[in-house]
């Protein structure tokens, strides 16, 4: 997460065709801002904040939510309801709760994903030329003499199309094209950095080329589009190609370094929405048995409160599967809520409390002598449910026990150590958080 400061707040939005790119430079800590076509005087200098509604387009109503079944409608990723006869429901609880469900993934969003750029090299050619440029091209990446024109490998140029008009191309050094040639991209600069090297490699490749190749750098999108409705924004800089919906960035298919490259697989909404609207196992909705177990979880919380706790967190971790996987693990449910106060002990935390249960329980009835990764100990496959958003170091907890999903109901903007796991402690790549979240 970057926030621009000074001018760069000043940017406006605009959902499709922005006319200024952006990228962040987290070395400098700084924010660069780039035309991407030719702007004329007086238009306005907008970027692209992401895609969706915007928080200011109080207007423009959310997508209907998917009925789970026609007499228990929950919107699936918009709002939870929890409507208890209120012999059942504790006290705290109001008799209709609702709250909104959202994703929080070690994936990154599609929709707000930052467009990173990069510097590519291309030439000019007469069109009919480009078929010349195309057989070198294709000998040299075989003679695997030409970095990045493969899709497996860092560099990639794949998602790029290759030839656009001359005369639309903004060059790096501010010149003009020529309207009756192509711009062909020839590699990403940080491949071959060395112009002089990498026209003579073009010349080595024997093909019947134009003699006075002339490199120069132009902008580019550092890997694909990460969905249909981003395409556009990403197609401004320069033409390229979407990922198709669940397709991973491939880590060696990007620019190392990038925020794409870190990126294992982007969150999937519809496939979010399919599963939550599937019916489990036993019959039971996915979204209603996570109505249940949220429930299960809130009166651990208020349980713990009844007790005398002065912190009323509870949790509920169950072997149950919403739609993730179809792995058959020995059931477990586990209660648990905070023990601070009881326990005089700083570390007692309901999730910390909840994870030693487990490990005691999987200790005594899983264990094997040969049991492999921690698997008669550990949180593997299992899904937690908890009343708050987890703290830095119930978060840490969870990732060091590889729980498999996480669902909180109450978010702790700032303090919490799960919320957006790119900024928090999930997010980090030194934890190796693998676990997605729900809140
Ligand atoms: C980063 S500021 C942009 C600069 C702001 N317009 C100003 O004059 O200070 C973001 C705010 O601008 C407004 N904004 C940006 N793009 C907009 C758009 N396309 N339509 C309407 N309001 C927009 C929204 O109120 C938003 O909260």
């Amino acid at each position: 997460m970057a926030l621009a400061l000074g001018l760069g707040s000043l940017f406006n939005h605009h959902p499709t065709s922005p006319n200024v790119s952006f990228e962040l430079d987290k070395k400098a800590m700084a924010i660069r801002y780039r035309t991407v076509r030719p702007v004329a005087p007086g238009e306005e200098l907008c970027i692209c904040y992401g895609a969706g509604r915007m928080w200011w387009e109080t207007d423009v109503p959310d997508s209907p939510p998917t009925p789970v079944s026609e007499s228990h409608e929950i919107a699936i990723f918009g709002e939870i309801a929890l409507d208890e006869p209120d012999t059942l429901r504790p006290a705290s609880i109001p008799s209709s709760y609702t709250a909104p469900l959202w994703r929080v993934t070690a994936s990154p969003d599609p929709n707000t994903l930052v467009l990173e750029t990069s510097m590519a090299w291309a030439i000019d050619v007469p069109p009919r030329a480009s078929a010349a440029l195309v057989r070198a091209m294709r000998k040299l990446t075989q003679a695997k003499k030409l970095k990045g024109s493969d899709a497996n490998e860092p560099y990639s140029i794949k998602h790029l199309r290759s030839f656009r008009k001359a005369s639309e191309v903004i060059r790096e050094d501010g010149s003009a094209g020529d309207a009756s040639l192509l711009s062909a991209l020839v590699s990403m600069v940080d491949a071959h950095p060395d112009p002089a090297e990498l026209r003579s490699l073009l010349e080595s490749a024997g093909e019947d080329l134009p003699a006075d190749i002339s490199l120069y750098q132009v902008r580019v999108p550092s890997g694909p589009a990460p969905n249909r409705a981003r395409l556009e924004e990403w197609m401004s800089v320069w033409p390229c190609v979407f990922l198709p919906p669940g397709a991973g960035l491939a880590k060696k298919n990007s620019i190392p370094g990038s925020d794409a490259a870190r990126a294992i697989s982007l969150v999937d909404r519809e496939a979010d929405n399919a599963m939550w609207s599937a019916i489990g196992r036993d019959g039971v909705p996915h979204a209603k048995a996570v109505e249940e177990a949220l429930l299960r979880c809130l009166r651990n919380a208020e349980h713990g409160r009844a007790s005398g706790e002065a912190v009323g967190v509870g949790v509920y971790v169950t072997s149950r599967s919403f739609g993730e996987g179809d792995t058959q693990l020995e059931p477990i449910d586990v209660d648990a809520w905070d023990t601070r106060t009881s326990e005089r002990h700083p570390l007692r935390h309901a999730v910390p409390n909840a994870v030693r249960k487990v490990a005691a329980l999987r200790k005594e009835r899983d264990h094997k002598s040969d049991a492999a990764n921690g698997q008669d100990y550990l949180l593997t496959g299992l899904t937690l449910f908890v009343t708050h958003e987890p703290c830095a170091y119930c978060a840490m907890a969870l990732i060091h026990s590889r729980v498999r999903t996480v669902f909180f109901v109450q978010p702790s903007p700032g303090s919490g150590g799960f919320c957006g796991t790119q900024a928090g402690v999930g997010g980090q790549p030194q934890c190796d958080g693998t676990e997605d979240g729900v809140a």
